[in-house]
């Protein structure tokens, strides 16, 4: 593999608690090269978004470190843009306005106003979204705020794209929609993106390595596999695709036999279980 552009070494996450604390991630160690998308899927719970926010500078590391493009990650910073399942667009802000704020914010210093105007434009041409600048966040249908926040985050040129279930509130047309535009779009630029999903075929359909974490506690990265599919992927094609099938059932593989959990039936089928899964691997 080339030299890795994002690296995570032996990254250990503990949260304060009784006895100790709670050990969530253990040694995670995952190398992403310049240009690469890679996907972590892995059970709930078991500490995904942990992984996302320590790269994204929003959590301490424990033990272990981070490095992006050389330089340790110590701080959130606007080389690396995050899109949460929730849109996090500001509700008084127009759609134009909302990608504006994040532009004026990197840009202000070397570009003139004409050429932020330009650039806010392109990105939301980019996620076809050119028709409703003016409307209000609350004017606009889930899958357009997604949109937008993709629009705002690839305008700051952001060296990794940090998705954490970008999709994963949208219904499931509007979700495949939105991740070929995610698809056409990363293809276009080159984009470094680390996305979380539970869904499997997300992860098969998008990705060029998924990284299937264990069940926590002290999660960690069990297995890593290549999607050898080529590019431009297309999902109807796919579907009878042998290599899809073959990627599709080693993560399922992994996440049923190798990492299965039992989940309670209902609280009060739960008995003595606590509101977290009770792992059985
Ligand atoms: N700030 C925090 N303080 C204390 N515990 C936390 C904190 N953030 C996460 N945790 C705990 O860390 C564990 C992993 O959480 P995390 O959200 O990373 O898992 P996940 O795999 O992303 O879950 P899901 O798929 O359900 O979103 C959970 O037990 C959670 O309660």
């Amino acid at each position: 593999m080339s030299k890795a552009y994002l690296s995570l070494s032996r990254v250990d996450m503990t949260f304060p608690g009784p006895n100790g604390g709670n050990p969530v991630l253990k040694g995670i160690d995952l190398a992403v090269r310049r240009g690469e998308y890679i996907s972590l899927i892995g059970h709930s719970g078991c500490g995904k978004s942990t992984v996302l926010n320590i790269v994204a500078g929003l959590l301490k590391a424990t033990s272990g470190g981070v490095l992006l493009d050389n330089r340790e990650v110590d701080a959130p910073g606007p080389d690396r843009a995050v899109v949460f399942q929730n849109h996090s667009l500001l509700p008084w802000l127009t759609v134009y306005q909302n990608v504006e704020i994040a532009v004026d914010k990197i840009f202000r210093e070397t570009r003139t106003p004409a050429e932020r105007r330009d650039w806010i434009l392109h990105n939301l041409a980019m996620v076809n979204m050119s028709h409703a600048l003016d409307r209000l966040p609350s004017q606009i249908s889930g899958g357009m705020k997604q949109r937008v926040g993709i629009a705002r985050a690839l305008a700051m040129e952001p060296k990794v794209l940090l998705l954490d279930e970008p999709f994963g509130a949208l219904d499931a047309l509007t979700r495949a929609h939105l991740q070929d535009e995610v698809i056409r779009i990363q293809s276009e630029l080159g984009n470094t993106v680390m996305m979380i999903t539970h869904d499997v075929d997300e992860a098969v359909l998008m990705s060029d390595r998924v990284v299937m974490m264990t069940n926590g506690p002290a999660a960690t990265v069990g297995q890593i596999m290549d999607v050898p599919l080529e590019r431009p992927r297309n999902r109807i094609d796919l579907a009878e695709d042998k290599v899809y099938n073959h990627c599709r059932q080693e993560i399922l593989s992994f996440l049923y036999e190798k990492q299965r959990k039992v989940e309670p039936i209902s609280p009060r089928a739960a008995g003595s279980f606590s509101k977290k899964e009770k792992a059985v691997a």
